[in-house]
């Protein structure tokens, strides 16, 4: 089966208004599998509009290609592409009913009504908005008006579906139901979704995989859980959760921290950099071997299920951590010790600036 969409070596440069170039796509190669959500994050200005826009058709490129389903569209303008998007600002005709905005394209594409009137009413039931496609726009909540968008993005079935940031105008709770929702309807309608966000957590929770993009370029692709433990640079860690960074020697299969600990690793000699996550460090001592970071507590806050503290340490200087503890802890300013399993240590080849 053809991949719903791959990219090769897409690279665009604008011309600014100032009279300079900025290159927005540098390179990037991407291949979606059969049905995977696959989400673009990056800090604003890393190229996550202008790379879906080069796949809707809406912008050129430079250099490269965008197959969809495994045909070429790159010399295609968008209205002939079979990819639809679902954008911030969701765009509905405010004065037409729910019913007409969901079945429009299908409506000038010059479709018999019997089969919009059914298309349209499927695509009510699959957002849960049933029943209500006599309503005007304007009676409806944000949310709503969310899954009115996304409803007539896929009346057309797409191919492909691309989300520009849909979900960053809700506000927290509906935000995470309609993280939920979006998944639930991605699998039930086994296509392929392109998800852009810049919210990370967002991006972790809803994804097959994220791609993480810096400076027009992929800086890494993977699924959540393997970004977040074992990232492959030192954007990536940094980018996704909180991070400590510590400095390290490599030499003769082991690990050494400055302050003379160490640990067994197998790569080659040189300077990287340990990542400890927050949660990787516990009160108590693990079983089998471990690193341990002494100092002296400056900030504690308690969320409900964790504490995250602030230690610092005369080595390394403020090491974070989440701990998981039912318990009070020692007042800011006492001295703490926090432990390291060697299942919690990830090691960066390269050098924090
Ligand atoms: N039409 C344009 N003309 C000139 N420069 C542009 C144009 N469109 C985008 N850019 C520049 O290209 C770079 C990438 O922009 P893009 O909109 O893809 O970033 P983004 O990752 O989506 O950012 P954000 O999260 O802020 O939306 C930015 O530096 C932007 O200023």
């Amino acid at each position: 089966m053809a991949a719903p969409l791959e990219i090769i070596n897409a690279c665009k440069v604008f011309r600014t208004p100032e009279g300079g170039t900025m290159t927005a796509l540098d390179g990037v190669s991407l291949k979606l599998a059969s049905a995977e959500f696959v989400t673009l994050l990056g800090p604003s200005g890393c190229g996550k509009t202008t790379l879906l826009r080069t796949i809707s058709g809406f912008e050129t490129l430079d250099d490269g290609d965008v197959l969809i389903d495994g045909a070429a569209v790159t010399q295609l303008p968008a209205h002939r592409r079979p990819v639809n998007t679902v954008f911030q600002r969701y765009a509905l005709f405010g004065h037409m009913s729910v019913a007409r905005n969901v079945g429009y394209a299908l409506e000038i594409a010059g479709r018999e009504r019997r089969e919009i009137d059914s298309r349209v009413g499927e695509m009510l039931d699959l957002v849960g908005l049933s029943g209500m496609g006599q309503r005007r726009i304007s009676q409806l909540s944000g949310g709503q008006q969310q899954r009115v968008a996304l409803a007539r993005a896929l009346a057309g079935k797409p191919k492909l579906l691309l989300l520009d940031e849909p979900l960053s105008a809700l506000d927290k709770n509906l935000r995470q139901k309609m993280q939920q929702e979006l998944k639930a309807i991605q699998r039930e309608l086994g296509i392929g979704f392109v998800f852009v966000t810049h919210d990370q957590e967002e991006a972790l929770t809803m994804s097959d995989r994220i791609a993480v993009l810096a400076h027009g370029r992929i800086q890494q692709i993977g699924a959540p859980s393997m970004l977040y433990q074992s990232p492959a640079n030192l954007f990536t860690a940094e980018f996704l959760g909180e991070s400590n960074l510590l400095p390290v020697t490599l030499e003769g299969g082991h690990a050494r921290l400055s302050d003379g600990q160490g640990f067994a690793c197998a790569h080659a000699p040189g300077r990287a950099t340990l990542l400890l996550r927050p949660e990787a460090l516990a009160l108590t001592a693990p079983e089998g071997p471990a690193l341990r970071f002494s100092g002296t507590l400056r900030e504690t806050y308690y969320t409900g299920k964790d504490h995250q503290i602030a230690l610092e340490t005369p080595g390394f200087g403020m090491i974070r951590a989440l701990l998981r503890t039912g318990g009070t802890l020692p007042e800011p300013g006492s001295p703490l010790t926090l432990h390291a399993p060697a299942t919690g240590l990830h090691l960066i080849d390269e050098v924090a600036p």
